[in-house]
């Protein structure tokens, strides 16, 4: 049973004297999966994730990685070798130049030549880094750091990646960048489980999402279930008559659930019930009537405003 997860742990509790920072957490990733774990801060994702990679013993509680359990008292070496772990505070030597820490990293896990040698290429090309490779790290931006803290991470060909707020601090740009690198990393068949504060770039990532609150999860599911289960659909209806005609229209349409009026435009935000017929109905009417519409255009709550519905706090 265990073994169709990449990620499966039981009742994970770690206590600190009296705070409990993780409590009874039962968390199932499968094999392939990018799952988002979101929170506010103290919330226990970073010492979850530290459990998980093996840092951090559990008080109770057990994990498994890929069908095989973590044991305690042990450094678990066969466990580690399938793992890639990324804190969201790793140092960086500064004076090493980029191929020289990658290859520092490579000879830990003892990666012979010539294979070595060709596994740093082909990192430093998936993270964009080849043409720095002969440079110091300390000339490195912030952007390229997080991508050669992620090549070291991976330098090893890891079937899970623990990554703990990798693109905090990051401008929106090298978002993207490492975004992109994560989804080559998916499509190559590894599991990542990710935490963020940044709710748009989950949304944009993961197949599923936990959400962890006062060290308990709180919520574990699809993204696609979420969605389905909490997203409202909207649409946003512009008009060049004046917008209290296509108000007095909605009034009577049974699949309109309310609307809002987006500032500075003829514009309205329509909480919708109906799917894609009833909207193509809705359309329909508003021309039948006579409305003259500049814009219609269905969309859905994101993950931002499912966070907010749940009750939990705000997070980036
Ligand atoms: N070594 C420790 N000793 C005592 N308390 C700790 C220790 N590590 C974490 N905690 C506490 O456990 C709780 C969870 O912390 P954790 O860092 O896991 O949260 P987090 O969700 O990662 O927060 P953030 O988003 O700020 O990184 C916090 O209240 C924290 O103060």
């Amino acid at each position: 049973m265990e073994s169709e997860y990449a990620i499966s742990t039981h009742q994970l509790t770690k206590q600190y004297d009296r705070h409990i920072a993780v409590n009874q957490v039962d968390l199932q990733v499968e094999i392939g999966e990018v799952y988002g774990l979101i929170g506010p801060n103290g919330a226990g994702k970073t010492t979850l994730i530290r459990m998980l990679a093996a840092i951090e013993e559990p008080t109770t509680g057990e994990i498994y990685i890929n069908g095989e359990q973590l044991l305690r008292d042990s450094s678990n070496p066969r466990l580690k070798q399938r793992l890639g772990y990324l804190p969201d505070d790793f140092p960086l030597y500064d004076d090493l130049t980029v191929w020289d820490y990658l290859d520092y990293f490579a000879r830990l896990y003892l990666l012979k030549q010539p294979h070595r040698r060709y596994r740093l290429n082909d990192v430093l090309e998936l993270v964009q880094l080849t043409s720095k490779r002969h440079s110091l790290i300390s000339t490195l931006s912030r952007g390229m750091k997080q991508r050669l803290s992620l090549a070291r991470t991976i330098i090893h060909e890891p079937m899970l990646l623990l990554l703990d707020e990798p693109v905090s601090g990051l401008d929106p740009i090298a978002r993207m960048q490492f975004r992109e690198i994560i989804k080559i990393l998916q499509s190559a068949g590894m599991t990542i489980l990710i935490s963020s504060h940044v709710l748009s770039d989950l949304a944009e990532l993961c197949t599923s999402i936990g959400i962890m609150e006062l060290g308990y999860l709180v919520e574990s599911a699809s993204l696609k279930e979420l969605y389905q289960r909490l997203s409202r659909q909207q649409i946003i209806i512009s008009t060049l008559d004046p917008l209290e005609t296509l108000e007095t229209f909605l009034k009577n349409e049974p699949s309109v659930e309310g609307w809002e009026r987006i500032s500075g435009q003829n514009s309205l935000r329509v909480g919708f019930s109906g799917g894609s017929e009833e909207s193509a109905a809705l359309l329909r009417s508003l021309v039948i009537a006579g409305i003259s519409i500049s814009e219609f255009h269905c969309t859905q709550e994101d993950l931002e405003a499912i966070f907010l519905k749940l009750g939990h706090q705000q997070v980036s």
